[in-house]
């Protein structure tokens, strides 16, 4: 089944965007590993926060759905497995920190995932749980899930782990780390990409009383051995989600505003906002209500405009779908790291806006996919298949870019958007967008 994406004439004015993804698996996951009962408020129920959910039960942890929070009974140092088998579906998180704490594991433990996540890049994280004294053996392919963790702890100690591949690896030694007898010390080499994320593992490791030390420019990062301690989580919107949202408000003049968003966050792609400030939007924030109010009283886009995403990764397809109505020249850099992810973002993006007519060029660094440049216009003419390449972002981001093309675009891959924002079209519904699903015959099944 497709997504027969019609052209919307303008943007209605409000939605709610869902709580943090990033924030809200590490409120789980750090709750997990405290004794006693946390509470983790506001937090976004989505496929890839239950996959988190589950895994933690897997461990032991008892987590209770309450309206508008959750509750968490974490296990401690007790990591009980009661199922030996952890999936971590599609969840590049959920796979790379579970390889690294069970380690503590009472038993061994198999940590496996989908087939997107099993052809991912985990090399690094192996070599480094290696060098910690972890152990941790491939079961199909060297470097990539599944794995087998057989148990019995590390010691803490020095790993080294490169900085342009996933910072993930990192995230995931240092949720681990506080349970090693020694302080870890984590060397980070060469270019350090996705550092927010780091912050954003730095604050839920603090905030559960654990002594983390950093250098200034994050290439030593040391975790002390220690007590998670229960705590109080507090969610807020996620950027990510929002860059939808945001993108669409950037192509229709008017007042759009944002609910469940906040300007105290650590996450790197809050940087939407300096985004489309500098494309021309007004931007203001109320902290009390919760909501961000963008007035765009542009026509069109336009301009010379260049941004660096290596701080702010999932917000590198939303980029390209805006790029697309700017006229004049939009390029983005330093999204190297995003080839690794669900799918290769930037060659996806700039495939399926080709087909769609937009003058998009991919940029290379040190031979890899690294950005794109793009030379937009107002329009496009639509009526194309285009593909998600089993990536929800990708999908969220063709179903902006084909909002403002003269005829439907058919779109692959709705059903993606569980992974991270359930309520997509509830919400572009309430934005006025008019959608339905489709056989790819043109014959239309139901409202979405
Ligand atoms: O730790 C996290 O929650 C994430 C880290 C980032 O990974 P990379 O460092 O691989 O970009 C990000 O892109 C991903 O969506 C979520
Ligand atoms: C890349 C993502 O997540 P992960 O790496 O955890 O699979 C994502 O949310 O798009």
């Amino acid at each position: 089944m497709l997504l027969n994406v019609n052209p919307l004439n303008n943007l209605l004015e409000k939605a709610y965007i869902p709580s943090s993804k990033p924030e809200t698996q590490r409120a789980i996951l750090a709750a997990t590993l405290a004794q006693g009962k946390s509470v983790v408020r506001n937090d976004l129920r989505c496929l890839e926060t239950t996959t988190m959910k589950e895994a933690c039960r897997a461990i032991g942890a008892v987590i209770t759905e309450q309206d508008g929070y959750l509750e968490i009974e974490g296990v401690g140092r007790n990591l009980r497995s009661n199922k030996r088998v952890i999936d971590a579906l599609g969840s590049g998180l959920v796979f790379r920190v579970f390889s690294a704490i069970t380690s503590f594991s009472n038993t061994p433990e198999i940590i496996t995932g989908d087939k997107i996540l099993r052809g991912r890049v985990m090399a690094p994280l192996f070599d480094a749980l290696d060098q910690l004294g972890a152990k941790v053996s491939h079961i199909a392919e060297q470097g990539q899930a599944p794995v087998v963790n057989w148990g019995g702890g590390f010691e803490g100690g020095r790993c080294v782990i490169p900085g342009n591949v996933s910072s993930q690896f990192i995230t995931a030694i240092m949720f681990a780390a506080p349970l090693a007898a020694k302080p870890t010390e984590i060397e980070i080499v060469g270019e350090i990409l996705s550092i927010s994320y780091i912050k954003q593992t730095i604050q839920a490791l603090e905030i559960a009383g654990i002594q983390v030390e950093c250098s200034d420019n994050f290439s030593v990062i040391t975790v002390y051995p220690g007590e998670y301690q229960p705590a109080e989580y507090a969610i807020s919107g996620d950027y990510t989600s929002s860059s939808y949202v945001i993108g669409a408000a950037a192509l229709y003049p008017g007042k759009t505003i944002l609910q469940n968003m906040s300007l105290v966050s650590l996450q790197g792609e809050k940087a939407i906002l300096d985004v489309v400030e500098k494309l021309g939007i007004e931007i203001s924030f109320d902290e009390q209500l919760q909501e961000l109010t963008l007035i765009n009283n542009q026509g069109t886009l336009s301009g010379e405009f260049e941004f660096d995403a290596s701080d702010y990764p999932n917000i590198v397809p939303t980029l390209a779908a805006i790029g697309a109505y700017v006229e004049g020249t939009f390029r983005v850099i330093g999204g190297s790291i995003t080839r690794l992810h669900k799918s290769p973002r930037i060659k996806a993006m700039v495939s399926e806006l080709q087909k769609m007519g937009v003058d998009i060029q991919p940029l290379f660094k040190d031979g890899v996919y690294d950005g794109f440049e793009i030379h937009g216009k107002a329009q496009y003419e639509g009526g194309l298949e285009l593909s998600s390449w089993g990536d929800h972002r990708i999908f969220m981001s063709l179903f902006i870019a084909s909002l403002r093309c003269k005829t439907a675009n058919q779109l692959e891959g709705y059903a993606d958007v569980i992974c991270s924002f359930p309520d997509f079209f509830t919400e572009f519904e309430r934005l006025g967008a008019k959608f339905t699903e489709t056989n790819g015959q043109g014959e239309v099944k139901k409202e979405a």
